[in-house]
């Protein structure tokens, strides 16, 4: 089968991205089996679209906190999600790569995937990842419709993150104890147009929860 990407923006073409080409291995004897059953007819026992919502933001923005919350109510409204946070994938599936620049990136390309097969199965798939750079999140966009991906900017100031340090990990990267620190020294880029904006400063849980149910009601994904 030819390439699965039904993304139709160019802006974000699978065919554009550099992530392709840095692939290794070629897959040329690799063919495609037709799946009888398809996204559109899972989905349809759901009672509800797939789609990534996809959280970024800086260590201590509030990404787990927001998706942990808005699991548990789109779950009280009987909406089957998935969470994929750091638990889950750093803890198992990634649990090989740390922090270096090419490790962020490979984590985000196979959450990336992970997140494609989950949409696929006709799940709710919500992502809490800092996903540091566009071109990840991008690629990530590519793998799925392009109303099938919202993307989420958890935008809060780094003082603020660094004052609230729920783990002490901004403690330790001041103190040099903890090396490429998001933020510190290693860099952030901000969405440029996310579907979601939430300032976790001026907004309290429950509000930045109600702002990403609106959307998808509005969306109508539920
Ligand atoms: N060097 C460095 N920089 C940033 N974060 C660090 C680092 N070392 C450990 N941690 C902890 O790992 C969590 C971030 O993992 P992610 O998989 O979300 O990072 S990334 O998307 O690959 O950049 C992050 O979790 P959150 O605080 O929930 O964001 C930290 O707890
Ligand atoms: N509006 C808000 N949204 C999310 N978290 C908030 C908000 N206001 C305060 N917080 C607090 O900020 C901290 C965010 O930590 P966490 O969710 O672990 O962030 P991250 O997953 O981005 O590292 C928590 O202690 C949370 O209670």
């Amino acid at each position: 089968m030819k390439n699965q990407n039904n993304n139709k923006n160019p802006k974000y073409n699978i065919q554009n991205s550099k992530l392709l080409n840095k692939s290794k291995i070629q897959n040329f004897n690799i063919v495609y089996h037709p799946h009888k059953i398809t996204k559109s007819d899972r989905s349809k026992i759901k009672g509800h679209k797939p789609c990534i919502i996809w959280l970024t933001g800086l260590s201590g923005s509030g990404k787990s906190t927001i998706a942990n919350a808005l699991e548990e109510k789109l779950n009280r409204m009987h909406v089957h999600t998935y969470l994929l946070d750091g638990d889950n994938i750093r803890h198992g599936l990634n649990k090989d790569l740390g922090f270096s620049i090419e490790d962020r990136k490979e984590n985000i390309r196979r959450i990336s995937e992970v997140a494609k097969l989950f949409v696929d199965a006709g799940l709710i798939v919500i992502t809490a990842f800092i996903s540091p750079f566009r071109e990840e999140r991008n690629y990530a966009r590519s793998l799925v419709r392009s109303d099938e991906f919202i993307e989420v900017f958890v935008d809060t100031p780094i003082e603020v993150c660094e004052q609230r340090d729920p783990k002490g990990l901004y403690k330790k990267a001041r103190k040099g104890e903890i090396k490429e620190f998001t933020g510190i020294d290693s860099p952030y880029e901000p969405p440029l147009s996310p579907e979601i904006h939430l300032k976790t400063d001026k907004l309290s849980v429950n509000e930045c929860v109600e702002k990403i149910v609106i959307f998808l009601k509005a969306k109508k994904i539920i």
